[in-house]
């Protein structure tokens, strides 16, 4: 089977858009005169192979959610159990598929309809369940009776089981490497699995930790994988607040499982439990397992912030239709914190063919000498703001504001309208130049409640630290200068929750420029036509 696994997939995947729920019953037999039934299938290591290799070999496909049942998969040390009841899946299956084909390689053969009544009797189906021939691309000598993936030693040999179970992770964005880690859990559990979900401060240094999912968003999304391979597990989550959680002090638990990377914590487990006066843990360990589409920037192994830096430049959520807006031009409020690379984007986009309005800068017109603030801030802050030639000290003023909320607003409540003013007509430019898209480059859109004013907000973000060292080295802004400048801004997750479109960039600038270029893209496909 393990050879014929990726063409099967591949064939599979042009098919199904969302879930492909499989199914493992080996000698199954379709031909004969009976109505085949499910039995059980030991958990032997050669089992254990296929369903990591299924995984696996399924990232080449990523739109698919596969999800492996092992209802039917039962660990031999086990009294044997009825089979009989129907299971519920979280996505009822309208189709089944199978590669069997007739003689005559037509579509109608009786296997077929054979294949229907097997998969109602396992599973409950959409009610008019249709079975769908596959032509997997077999290449020539990768069929059956080739080199097995498994070592020889490993035949045979069945898995060990344990009452209890415990695992952590993030589990954000669940991918197949954590599909391998959870149905492993599953296979060697006979009770219980405790989930340890990281949360808050233990996602503190994560990269782009904005884009992770929220906590129940994971959890909703784990349970239903899980109940889904095997519903008769009791699964428990609970948020993880530092490395250890309850494993150090639950007494039920035998086994805990970690990967390559998280054996160290394994093993830190099994040392606080000692102190604690509890038995060590068995410890399971599975390999990481290679991302094959991984790029340059990313971990070679499937991971999760992978996922996170794919979302870049990507739409995260539908914009909403303002029908106050007009839909021409398409206007864009490009945001971000201070010293988070937003006007080097800002400037990538004008060069891909946007009309770029600098807000920063039509703020700091707003209060030329002759420009519509500059009397009433002059009046609210002092004529000490001035320089000799009339002009208003900017590195004055910003010591007054950042860091004084009261006086923050003073300044905006001043010129936020002037502002807002001076965009329009800068949008009515755009029109003028015939320019279907018009980014406004804003730092503080979300905080001035501009989002009214734009079709979608796109946020710039960057890790604070490296927020604080550029700004120090950009403006000469002494550390405690440069915070208090942060703290009169938003949070980067703030700002995200607000975002339809999220780029960061913290890597080089081919980096960002690829992210810009791909968002570029993928707007053009969105945009209403002229
Ligand atoms: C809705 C908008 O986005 S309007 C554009 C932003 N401008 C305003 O809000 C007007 C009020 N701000 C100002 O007048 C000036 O920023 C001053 C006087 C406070 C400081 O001037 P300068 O020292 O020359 O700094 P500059 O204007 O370049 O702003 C420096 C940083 O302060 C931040 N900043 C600007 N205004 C604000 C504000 N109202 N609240 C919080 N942070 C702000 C920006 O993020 C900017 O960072 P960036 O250059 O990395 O994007």
């Amino acid at each position: 089977l393990s050879p014929r696994l990726v063409p099967i997939l591949a064939s599979a995947s042009r098919i199904v858009e969302d879930t492909l729920y499989i199914h493992l019953q080996p000698g199954l037999s379709l031909t004969g005169s009976s109505q085949p039934k499910s039995t059980y299938v030991p958990a032997t290591r050669e089992v254990y192979n296929v369903i990591n290799k299924l995984y696996a070999d399924a990232d080449a496909h990523g739109h698919l959610d596969v999800r492996v049942l092992l209802t039917n998969i039962r660990n031999q040390s086990l009294a044997p159990q009825s089979l009989s009841s129907v299971q519920n899946l979280s996505h009822p299956p309208e189709v089944v598929l199978t590669d069997f084909q007739t003689s005559d390689g037509g579509q109608y053969n009786p296997v077929k309809q054979q294949l229907e009544r097997y998969a109602t009797s396992c599973y409950s189906c959409w009610p008019n369940l249709i079975s769908v021939l596959l032509y997997p691309d077999y290449e020539p000598g990768t069929g059956e009776g080739e080199q097995p993936l498994q070592k020889p030693d490993w035949d045979g040999m069945s898995l060990h089981s344990y009452g209890d179970i415990v695992v952590g992770g993030t589990f954000d964005r669940l991918h197949n490497a954590h599909k391998i880690l959870l149905s492993t859990c599953c296979m060697l559990a006979e009770n219980r699995l405790l989930l340890g979900i990281s949360d808050k401060n233990l996602l503190e240094n994560k990269l782009l930790k904005e884009l992770i999912q929220p906590y129940e968003k994971r959890v909703e999304k784990l349970c239903e994988f899980l109940v889904d391979i095997k519903p008769s597990l009791r699964y428990d989550t609970v948020p993880l607040l530092d490395p250890y959680g309850p494993s150090i002090t639950d007494p039920d638990l035998k086994c805990i499982v970690v990967s390559e990377e998280t054996r160290k914590g394994g093993v830190a487990v099994n040392k606080k439990r000692l102190e604690n006066g509890l038995p060590e843990l068995a410890l399971h360990e599975i390999p990481l397992v290679k991302d094959l589409r991984h790029s340059e920037n990313e971990e070679e192994k499937i991971s999760s912030s992978s996922l996170r830096h794919r979302l870049l430049g990507t739409l995260l959520q539908p914009p909403q239709k303002d029908l106050d807006l007009p839909s021409c031009p398409y206007v864009i409020g490009l945001t971000g914190g201070t010293g988070s690379g937003k006007s080097s984007i800002a400037r990538h986009l004008e060069h891909l063919g946007a009309y770029l309005v600098d807000v920063d800068r039509l703020g700091h017109e707003a209060y030329a000498p002759g420009g519509p603030a500059y009397e009433q801030v002059v009046e609210a802050f002092g004529a000490d703001l001035l320089n000799e030639d009339g002009t208003i000290n900017r590195k004055v003023l910003g010591a007054k504001v950042f860091g004084n909320q009261e006086q923050l607003k003073s300044l905006t409540d001043i010129v936020w309208p002037v502002i807002a003013q001076m965009v329009k007509k800068q949008i009515n430019e755009a029109v003028v130049q015939g320019k279907a898209v018009c980014v406004l480059d804003a730092a503080v859109l979300l905080e001035a409640g501009w989002s009214d004013m734009v079709h979608e907000v796109w946020t710039a973000i960057i890790p604070e630290t490296e927020a604080l060292s550029r700004i120090m080295a950009r403006d000469g802004l002494s550390e405690e200068a440069a915070r208090s400048r942060l703290q009169s801004q938003l949070t980067n997750s703030q700002r995200v929750e607000q975002s339809h479109v999220v780029l960061c960039t913290l890597w080089e600038p081919e980096v960002t420029h690829r992210q810009v270029e791909k968002a570029w893209a993928l707007l053009q496909q969105r945009i209403p036509p002229d």
